[in-house]
Formats: structure tokens, sequence, C-alpha cells
């Protein structure tokens, strides 16, 4: 099962069938993708679902019907154990970005860890998970896939927040300022301090 989060609400990807009495199972086609995605952007259902039996494919033929941006992004941990953050769109967030062509996604996830928030020294630990979240961009809704690595670095210096990609704060943070950020996060974000 995949959930793509339009806002706080899930697009759930299922091979278990559902049944429509809810009126929110949508089928694999992208007039019906849309129409799921925006009864979840304007809040007229909590939750859709889209089925097909085979799990893998599913998410292989949403994702050729949606146009695809993947991105990669640091859960930046400090020699105090501290989390790196950042608060951006009024939520605090994980550094994170589009991979460039021919970029690997790595390095892409380094890469923008160090622009956003200006720590260096960074090394990829292991790699999280995949997230999924649709964005509007230009009129039309966008599928982000965000690969996720768990990073660490010896950095102790100055945290610079990338004004241009509008990150107003940087922060290291322990377990109950961490707390408190992830009542104001993605649901993305929640899950990966739960691995
Ligand atoms: N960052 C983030 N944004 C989300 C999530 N779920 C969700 O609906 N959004 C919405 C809020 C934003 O208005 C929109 C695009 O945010 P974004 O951070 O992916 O986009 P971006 O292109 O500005 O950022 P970037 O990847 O270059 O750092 O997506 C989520 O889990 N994380």
């Amino acid at each position: 099962m995949y959930k793509v989060f339009v806002n706080e609400s899930p697009l759930i990807l299922t091979n278990e069938r559902q049944d429509n009495s809810n009126g929110n199972l949508f089928s694999l086609d992208g007039d019906s993708m849309v129409m799921a995605i925006t009864s979840l952007a304007k809040g007229r259902l909590k939750k859709a679902y889209i089925y097909h039996p085979d799990e893998e494919k599913l998410l292989d033929i949403f994702m050729h019907k949606i146009p695809v941006v993947v991105a990669g992004g640091g859960f930046v941990t400090n020699k105090k154990g501290k989390v790196l953050f950042i608060y951006r769109n009024n939520k605090w967030d994980l550094p994170k970005g589009k991979v460039d062509k021919g970029e690997s996604i790595e390095n892409a996830a380094m890469r923008e860890v160090e622009e956003e928030t200006g720590v260096k020294n960074l090394q990829i630990d292991k790699f999280l998970r995949t997230t999924y979240h649709i964005f509007k961009r230009n009129g039309e809704y966008r599928l982000k896939q965000v690969h996720w690595f768990a990073m660490s670095t010896d950095f102790s210096g100055k945290l610079k927040g990338q004004k241009s990609e509008g990150i107003e704060k940087v922060k290291w943070k322990g377990p109950r300022k961490i707390e408190k950020a992830l009542k104001n996060s993605y649901f993305n974000i929640k899950v990966l301090f739960e691995d």
C-alpha cells in the first residue's frame, strides 16, 4: 500500500479490494485521478482509494499518468544527536530537493541539505524510505517522490537558511523540540521519526 499525501489527506494506492459505498474509490486513469486529488485538496473527502490487484504495477501506472518530480532529502543528525529542521511555508520540515539531470539521488540529497541549511561534511548512513505527496505547479498536479536518507555530520558551524527557497529558519532539535515541531509538520515527516 502506498499513501500519497494531498496536504494532510491520503490518496491510498492499494491491492486490497475496496467497496465504493463511501464514494471514495477511484480508478487508475488520468481524469479519475485528478477527481480524487481535487476532492482531497478541496476537503470534500478525507481519504480516497485507487485499487489495482498488483501493487507494484499500481505505483508504476500511477506515476506514468501524472508528472513526477524526484527528490532526495536528509534526516541529518549531529554529534549531539540533534536533528536538523527547516521552517518553511509555516511548517517544520526536513531539507530536500529535486534531483538534477544525471545526478544521483544520494548526491542530490546531500547537495540540497547543504544548500538549504549551510550544513557541510555530510555522510549518508542509510536509506530510510520514500514518501509521496501531490503539489500544484502552473495549474497542474504533480507527484513529488522523495527518497530520504539518514545522514550524520560533525558540522558545528553557523546554520544558514536558503532565502531564495523561502527557508525562514534552520535549527538543530533535541527530543523535546522535535516532538513540538512534529505537531506542525507534514505526515510524511512524522513517519520518518517512526523508523
Ligand atoms: N514539503 C512537503 N510539502 C507537502 C507535503 N504534502 C503536501 O501536500 N505538501 C505540499 C505543500 C507545498 O505547498 C507543496 C510543495 O512543497 P514542496 O516542498 O514539495 O515543493 P518545492 O518544490 O517548493 O520544494 P523542494 O522540493 O524544491 O524543496 O506540497 C509534504 O509531505 N512535504
